[in-house]
């Protein structure tokens, strides 16, 4: 496994947001977690790439025990790991090509040159070839996500995290959201935790699909077993509050 949280405990002052979770990830797996606003699916992201720590328990990356690193050793980890966030995230003063050069030129020793071609390519990979010098403000909602994807995958991590990847979108623009997150798996071997809303979404993506409820890991399935779960919290959700 690559990701693998052991009896995690989040708590705010006295606000328990995360009970009790166990949960791994198997390398080149890709995991949706689902459940309603509030349940804390965004904390457990954050979890696993240490914008958050945890009250109690582990959180394991690979060999690493991200919960208890200093922030030097915390961002070699982190240099593995690409995050899509729910906003897209872009510095809205750079053009589109240095968004996704930003990471390469902060982390690594590559000449600029070699910068421009990983750009080129990673822009080609998501369909936006054309679009290196606009600014984020010229791009619609859907574009910037997939430069925010483009930016995620320009460093090929292993792991890439998603927060809301397909929110807000139509739905046609969703799909080829949907197809980057498997092309990332099946091309690239990249292990991916998508957090949605999107039932289709999590159908047409996901290897299994966690459930959070209130804190808890209340399901973990692939899609027909969550389909079928007894669980009427999983059918409720899954259904959109409509018991069927
Ligand atoms: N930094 C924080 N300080 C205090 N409470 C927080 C903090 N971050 C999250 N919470 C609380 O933790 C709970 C879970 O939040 P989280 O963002 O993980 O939920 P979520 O399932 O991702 O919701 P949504 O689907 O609406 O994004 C919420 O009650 C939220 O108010």
């Amino acid at each position: 496994m690559i990701i693998n949280l052991t009896d995690v405990n989040k708590s705010y002052r006295d606000h328990s947001v995360l009970r009790n979770i166990n949960l791994s990830i198997d390398k080149g797996e890709t995991l949706a977690i689902i459940g309603a606003s509030g349940s804390g699916k965004s904390t457990l992201l954050k979890l696993m790439i240490g914008l958050e720590q945890p009250s109690s328990g582990h959180v394991w990356i690979k060999d690493k025990d991200i919960s208890s690193l200093r922030e030097e050793e915390l961002d070699k980890v982190r240099l593995n790991m690409g995050m899509v966030f729910q906003y897209s995230a872009l510095f809205d003063s750079m053009t589109v090509a240095d968004n996704v050069a930003f990471g390469l030129r902060e982390h690594s020793s590559l000449a600029e040159k070699e910068i421009e071609s990983i750009v080129e390519k990673k822009l080609h990979t998501v369909g936006l070839d054309q679009f290196g010098q606009y600014m984020p403000n010229q791009l619609s909602g859907g574009m910037k996500k997939r430069v925010s994807l483009a930016r995620a995958i320009a460093f090929e991590p292993e792991i890439i995290l998603y927060d809301e990847p397909t929110s807000g979108l139509d739905p046609v623009m969703a799909g080829k959201i949907d197809k980057l997150i498997k092309y990332t798996q099946e091309k690239m071997g990249v292990t991916s935790v998508v957090v949605t809303h999107d039932m289709n979404s999590a159908y047409y993506i996901a290897d299994r699909i966690a459930m959070i409820y209130e804190g808890k890991i209340i399901a973990v399935g692939d899609a027909k077993a969550i389909k079928t779960s007894a669980d009427e919290r999983v059918q409720e959700f899954i259904n959109g509050g409509r018991i069927i």
